[in-house]
């Protein structure tokens, strides 16, 4: 039967062949959008029937409903208490539990290093939906929530650069940032200067990241300023959107908040305009008939500043590396923004952590003063090599980093497959995965019955076990001579870093852990050597004396901040 026909036999007019065609071809077309939906809905019911059934199977409370009321609760009331909430009831149904957040999304916590740390070596996705809000502050297809798949390159790419070029100028950056600390910390006339550490230390962070990202004179630029300013701004509106997976649009605050991140999207692009503007001076300077880009930056990687910019030089040798991070557009703007968000804070929450504790424990001060003294004597600049030595300054770090992680929470995500982990447990793909780092980092099974006070020892290996395993491998024997020559300096002894399975999950585990924990921690440990060499650091009186971790610009941090009153010692002077 002809087209024509067909239409007249439903009674349509056949006078006008061009309308029967037309009028075909949207039916046709309104019939394979029907199907392509209906096709979608199915698929969507059957994946939320599979995660119904799926998720069934796991331990768990009954009462689900009720239970995700109490989370949304606890949600609203932040995430320490969300972590309480975690605790009683993986109390009542063990380390592995199942919590609704709602009809379609699944929450599997797991409260056992083990398990975590199978988890994290097997899902290597982030959850796509929960992030809208840094999402929009830093766009869709930053490192932070992308899936592996979409990332695996630069992932592979940042890890080569940080822990290559940035990674060997972290120390010297360090070092240099810790003399300008006139520009954070104030004098008063006794020559002791007074500060905030929760301030300080995000200044001193933000500072060293700014120049390994942005060149030497990322501290005297006016957007700098503004850039840090709007991104602890958002910072501090973000756990307010974190819970939206829609953007609210019809509230007027998110609109503002929305505002903020297009603002904050300007301003890290001036940044990058500002340090390739700053490169192409150098290039100039450094030889005006030179069009040869390689030789200039290898001239300017061994320290010869010239011109106008050697006055604001800090340490003589960044550009090189902030050139490939920025012109050759390795970090692209989106990542820049995100990595000076995610890496200023975490950093400057973990020196934060430090400074208060060495302030609240002179006597644990005095020990690490007196280790810089041992490695680098009192009037030498520490040399990156003095850091490898720094054995009790390192566990201070990572004890101060395990009481106070920068994120309770690691949530992780397997979009792809099914999630099989030990005998028996099925997570079905799509839930998310939540570890309370928080909670296992200050659990007494893996850190004894002090685990809520700040004991460094804890990460410190006594000489005699180096000795028994020296025996046992030829590969440890020479780590041993190394530091049988450390400790003939004293009786140190060694800081072992946490095993896999210790339950400290400070930087992650698996494919997806951070990739700046170098770079953080020599950072860390080189701004406190500096500091410490030339400081003692004190309580100012009225600080308060029980430390409290409170989320503040998206990472645990004690709140309030105390307020140090800095020293100079007698021998640096
Ligand atoms: C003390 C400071 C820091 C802490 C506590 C910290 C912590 C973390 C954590 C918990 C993760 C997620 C790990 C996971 O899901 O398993 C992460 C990821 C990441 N971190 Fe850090 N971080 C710090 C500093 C830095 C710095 C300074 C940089 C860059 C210079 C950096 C770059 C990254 C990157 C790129 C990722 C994403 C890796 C991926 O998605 O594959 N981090 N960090």
């Amino acid at each position: 039967m002809g087209r024509k026909q067909e239409v007249e036999n439903r009674g349509g007019d056949s006078s006008n062949p061009e309308l029967f065609t037309w009028q075909y071809e949207l039916n046709t077309l309104a019939w394979a959008i029907l199907i392509v939906v209906t096709s979608m809905l199915l698929k969507k019911v059957g994946q939320l029937l599979r995660l119904w059934l799926m998720g069934s199977r796991l331990p768990g409370p009954p009462l689900q409903t009720l239970v995700a009321r109490s989370v949304n609760c606890a949600k609203a009331a932040g995430p320490l208490k969300l972590l309480e909430l975690f605790s009683t009831l993986h109390k009542e149904h063990g380390p592995v539990l199942k919590i609704w957040m709602g009809p379609s999304q699944l929450l599997v916590s797991i409260f056992d290093a083990r398990i975590v740390n199978e988890v994290l070596e097997k899902a290597k996705d982030r959850v796509p939906t929960s992030q809208m809000a840094l999402q929009l502050a830093f766009g869709k297809g930053s490192l932070f929530f992308a899936p592996f798949s979409k990332v695996e390159r630069q992932c592979a790419m940042y890890d080569r650069e940080i822990n290559g070029n940035l990674l060997a100028e972290v120390h010297a950056i360090s070092h240099k940032v810790i003399q300008k600390l006139d520009l954070w910390a104030k004098c008063g006339q006794d020559g002791n200067w007074e500060t905030d550490s929760n301030s300080c230390s995000q200044n001193l962070a933000f500072a060293v990241l700014g120049i390994s990202i942005f060149g030497e004179s990322y501290v005297d630029w006016a957007v700098a300023r503004k850039f840090e300013k709007l991104l602890v701004s958002i910072a501090d509106e973000i756990p307010g959107w974190i819970h939206y997976t829609m953007p609210p649009v019809w509230r007027l605050s998110f609109i503002r908040f929305w505002r903020k991140c297009d603002k904050l999207r300007h301003s890290t692009e001036s940044l990058v305009t500002e340090a390739q503007k700053v490169q192409s001076k150098l290039h100039e300077t450094d030889n005006p008939n030179n069009t040869d880009s390689t030789t200039s930056k290898s001239k300017r990687s061994k320290g010869s500043l010239n011109g106008k910019y050697k006055s604001k030089e800090v340490c003589g040798i960044t550009d090189a590396v902030s050139s490939n991070l920025v012109n050759k557009k390795i970090l692209g703007e989106g990542q820049v923004g995100a990595m000076m968000y995610h890496g200023g804070f975490t950093t400057a929450g973990i020196l934060s952590g430090v400074l208060t504790q060495l302030a609240h424990h002179p006597e644990i001060q005095a020990k690490v003063y007196a280790e810089v003294e041992e490695v680098c004597g009192s009037n030498m600049a520490p040399s990156q090599s003095d850091v490898k030595q720094m054995h009790y300054l390192m566990a201070c770090v990572h004890e101060s980093a395990r009481l106070l992680p920068s994120a309770p929470f690691l949530q992780r995500c397997s979009l792809q497959s099914d999630l099989k982990l030990g005998p028996g447990l099925i997570v079905p793909a799509g839930a998310i995965l939540a570890a309370p780092v928080h909670l296992l980092q200050l659990d007494p099974v893996y850190w004894g019955n002090d685990s809520t006070n700040f004991n460094p020892d804890r990460f410190l290996k006594p000489k005699s076990k180096c000795l028994l395993n020296a025996e046992e491998s030829p590969c440890i024997q020479n780590e041993c001579d190394q530091t049988q020559k450390d400790a003939t300096m004293s009786e140190r002894r060694i800081f072992q870093a946490p095993a896999s399975d210790s339950g400290f999950l400070t930087f992650g585990a698996g494919a997806r852990s951070c990739i700046g924990s170098n770079f953080a921690l020599t950072e860390i440990a080189s701004l406190i050597m500096a500091l410490i060499q030339r400081y003692e650091l004190k309580l100012v009186q009225e600080s308060p004396k029980d430390l409290t971790p409170k989320l503040e610009h998206g990472v645990l941090q004690y709140s309030p901040s105390s307020r140090l009153i800095l020293i100079p010692r007698i021998a640096h002077n």
